[in-house]
């Protein structure tokens, strides 16, 4: 798939942007913060209605402006479809395609695929496992576009949960209600930690193939990803087992959640390992080796998203800066037979010749095609 039209209204430093783009590699090139990431982010935003830089939707909206609007038209199989989202900050957003509003924005989710590779991808080896569990829930959803919805009904379930607990020390009637809580968060605990299992265990071969490829001298049994439960699922994978045992986990530590306030079992509290030989990556892998292993967890999910049978869109955002010349070209070589490859660099120098296409300069707020 590609997209071969992007359109933009007051979104992030554009009032309005208008840009025609091909399949094969389009690099935006042009001195920092002069809005090249604001374009890609705008192409992955369609993609997950998330940003891959922020968290919430507000800092998305060119500031002084009450909504924003994001416009794509995407080929897939020689058919063009014109998707289109408008934000609204507070409110919901609103979707169409072709121009016909969708019932629920969400709906929109997974017609564009993207794999995105930018400097914050560090986070993933060194920052929390909530970030590494956000890593695993993004390509469950780009996969199975419905998962957004039950991600979305667990948070809901867990927040509600959580403020049960909170005054249940207190009152005798939050902790009788509790119990249908309980229900809840298994049953769609169960459905998440089922499609994560099965994540992993697709994703595994396709982390050790891709950090032998990134990391120079290493063999592809160096890497290895593992899902950490927040307790012990004694080999179940099943939804109906794993509710079942969410369950009676949840029942066994009663006592230490009303303490405590605060659901402690659940996908939530879960972790995916990552690691070099016997070691852990995070607090033991040098700079370059946690480099290598978050550039193989993107490249392992875009090849799992390709074995499905659609090539996604590959975004490069900023990352030749951060690599050496060598692992510029590798990576360049990867990428360089995707459908579209969006590129952004402050310094043209900077991208890989096997990277050479159309590139378009960025400044003061205009797109122009070099
Ligand atoms: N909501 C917003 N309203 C107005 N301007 C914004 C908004 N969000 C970001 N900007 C501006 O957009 C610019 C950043 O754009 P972007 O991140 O695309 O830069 P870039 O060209 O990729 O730069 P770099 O090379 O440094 O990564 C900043 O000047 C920032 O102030």
């Amino acid at each position: 798939m590609y997209v071969s039209h992007l359109t933009l209204h007051d979104f992030r430093s554009y009032a309005a942007a208008d840009v025609a783009l091909e399949p094969g590699v389009t690099a935006f090139i042009g001195r920092n913060g002069q809005g090249k990431t604001n374009l890609v982010e705008a192409i992955d935003y369609l993609s997950r209605l998330a940003s891959h830089r922020v968290a919430t939707d507000a800092p998305l909206i060119r500031a002084g402006a009450d909504r924003a609007v994001v416009r794509a038209s995407v080929v897939r199989d020689g058919r063009t479809a014109v998707l289109e989202v408008e934000l609204n900050p507070g409110k919901a957003n609103r979707a169409r395609i072709n121009r016909s509003p969708l019932p629920r924005a969400r709906e929109l989710i997974g017609l564009v695929r993207t794999v995105v590779f930018s400097p914050e991808d560090l986070t993933l080896v060194k920052g929390d496992p909530s970030d590494r569990r956000r890593f695993l829930d993004d390509l469950l959803v780009l996969r199975t576009p419905r998962l957004a919805g039950v991600r979305a009904d667990y948070d809901r379930v867990l927040r509600q949960r959580n403020s049960l607990l909170k005054t249940a020390r207190m009152s005798r009637g939050a902790l009788d209600t509790l119990g249908v809580w309980d229900a809840h968060l298994a049953r769609t605990g169960a459905e998440v930690l089922a499609e994560r299992l099965a994540l992993v265990d697709a994703l595994r071969p396709y982390v050790g193939k891709a950090y032998e490829t990134v990391a120079r001298g290493a063999t592809r049994d160096d890497a290895d990803i593992e899902y950490k439960p927040s307790f012990d699922l004694e080999g179940r994978t099943s939804r109906d087992d794993l509710t079942e045992a969410l369950l009676a986990e949840v029942e066994r530590r009663r006592g230490d959640e009303v303490d405590r306030g605060i659901s402690l079992v659940g996908p939530h509290r879960d972790e995916l390992l990552l690691r070099l030989g016997d070691l852990p990556v995070k607090g033991y892998a040098s700079h370059g080796e946690s480099w290598s292993f978050a550039l193989a967890l993107r490249l392992a999910s875009y090849d799992l998203l390709r074995a499905d049978g659609d090539d996604p869109i590959l975004i490069l955002d900023d990352v030749f800066a951060e690599l050496d010349t060598e692992r510029r070209a590798q990576l360049a070589d990867l990428v360089a037979g995707a459908e579209q490859v969006l590129v952004t660099a402050a310094v043209g120098a900077d991208v890989p010749e096997a990277l050479a296409g159309v590139r378009y300069l960025v400044g003061g707020g205009e797109v122009v095609r070099e």
